[in-house]
């Protein structure tokens, strides 16, 4: 790489951050910078990148001269027209997005923790100064699933946003279902690969994947909808026998981040956003999502069921993500104009968990004796809840109900799972999972 280009009138990059993904975007900047120049219409230049530590051993050779542990003076500095935020966590990637629009910078930003707690701070900013705020690596890294929604399905309405959106969690669910191994062990080999981290808690508990799903539904449905909207469940109590339960019933388990739009009698309607394990039919396009894949399937009126896939982490692949928005940023500059701002025109409001429609799988091992199978149906009706199937297996000491229940609010199903675990005939209810992807 150069460090001593002459100036040039073409767009002046600052990355701030250099690890896993800030190392690839330097990388890809230095060996496609013909490309980019051409695409952008002038070329693109790095001129500093903020590290934490300018002796650390890092992925990529970055030129003399351009490393800086002062990132709040990067994103000040005259000679810089775009920034990328690829620091992560809120302080100080916050502070500094907000510093670097203030001074009149364009930014793309991979930071989905701080997209989804404090979105409208940033977007408000962006307007105010008049930029680009782009953050497509936020989700679902490489693939490109935050600008069909924000353009190409602009002129549609889109209803539902299914996704597996963490790839560390849906590795380690493909990992029991195909070697049958419990929560733990699965966890152990996911690590051992290097896809989970030694503290895995924001990829199991769901955390990543309900930052994601914030972002995805504010997109979706033109409403402002942060990370305390979502209700969130991990992956850390999913059994052996849940994945087994699923495989019964010819359905596989996946932590989904589920975004929904419901009808309401004002015209307007709610969104639902939940992030939790639940079953779907191995017949569903994302049951084929294996190991660390992504996948984001979209339903909208006009274009009907969309899907996108690939990667969806790892420094190469977000990188890609990075680059495409810097491109977008970097021509709109050339132009003198800015892409779409936040759209969260429709405001609308954001159902509490108890009012979401749901449906349940539920696996109680029960004594088998007459009227064992109208009792747990009573419980069931007695909560509302209608029930689609019911089967037994086993007998005796080992028999075993299996049901699955219509569609009914969370709050009703929770009820009835908790008036199941009182009843003398239940001797234990082995699996309680969420059902999704099967047509009512
Ligand atoms: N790694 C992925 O697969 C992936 C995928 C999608 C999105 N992202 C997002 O991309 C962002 C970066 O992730 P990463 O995996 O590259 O993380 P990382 O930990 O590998 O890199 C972050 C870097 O920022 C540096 N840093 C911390 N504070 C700094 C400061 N004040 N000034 C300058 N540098 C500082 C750290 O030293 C580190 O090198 C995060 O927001 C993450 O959520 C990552
Ligand atoms: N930890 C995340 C990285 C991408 O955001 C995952 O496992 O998908
Ligand atoms: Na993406």
């Amino acid at each position: 790489m150069e460090s001593d280009k002459p100036r040039t009138n073409g767009l002046r990059v600052a990355v701030l951050g250099c690890g896993s993904v800030g190392s690839q975007v330097v990388r890809l900047l230095d060996e496609q910078a013909g490309d980019l120049a051409a695409r952008v219409g002038a070329p693109v230049e790095l001129v500093g990148v903020a590290v934490r530590r300018l002796d650390a051993h890092r992925d990529v050779e970055v030129p003399e001269g351009l490393l800086t542990t002062d990132a709040t003076a990067l994103v000040a500095r005259d000679d810089v027209d775009l920034v990328v935020e690829v620091i992560g966590g809120i302080e100080p990637a916050r502070s500094l997005i907000l510093a670097a629009l203030e001074n009149g910078k364009s930014v793309v930003s991979a930071n989905k923790a701080l997209l989804a707690e404090d979105g409208p701070t940033l977007f408000e900013a962006a307007d105010k100064a008049g930029r680009d705020l782009y953050y497509e690596a936020a989700v679902a890294g490489a693939i490109p699933i935050l600008r069909p929604l924000r353009e190409s399905l602009a002129g549609d309405r889109v209803t539902r946003v299914l996704g597996i959106v963490n790839g560390t969690t849906n590795f380690i669910l493909d990992k029991m279902d195909t070697s049958g191994a419990g929560f733990a062990e699965a966890l152990e080999e996911a690590q051992e690969l290097g896809y989970a981290e030694a503290d895995p808690t924001a990829d199991v508990e769901g955390f990543d994947a309900a930052a994601k799903a914030a972002i995805l539904a504010s997109l979706a449905f033109h409403t402002r909808v942060t990370a305390s909207d979502v209700h969130r469940e991990g992956i850390s109590e999913v059994t052996a026998a849940d994945v087994q339960s699923a495989r019964e019933m010819n359905s596989v388990v996946k932590l989904l981040a589920i975004c929904e739009l419901r009808e309401g009698e004002d015209g307007q309607g709610a969104v639902a956003v939940r992030v939790h394990p639940a079953m779907i039919p191995r017949s569903h396009p994302l049951a084929s999502v294996r190991e660390a894949y992504n996948a984001v399937f979209v339903e909208s009126d006009a274009a009907g069921q969309l899907m996108f896939y690939g990667p969806g982490a790892g420094g190469s692949p977000t990188a890609s993500a990075v680059l495409g928005d810097l491109v977008t940023v970097a021509r709109n500059r050339l132009a003198d104009t800015r892409g779409p701002g936040e759209s969260a025109y429709a405001d609308r409001a954001v159902l509490p968990m108890g009012e979401t429609v749901t449906r349940y799988h539920v696996a109680i091992d029960v004594a088998d004796r007459a009227g064992v199978l109208a009792a747990v149906a009573t419980a069931f009706a007695e909560h509302g809840v209608s029930i689609q199937t019911v089967r037994q297996e086993g007998r005796d000491a080992d028999a075993q109900l299996v049901v699955v229940s219509h569609e009914s609010t969370d709050a009703q199903l929770a009820a009835t799972v908790e008036s199941l675990h009182g009843m003398d005939i239940v001797r234990e209810v082995t699996s309680v999972m969420r059902v999704e992807g099967v047509a009512e």
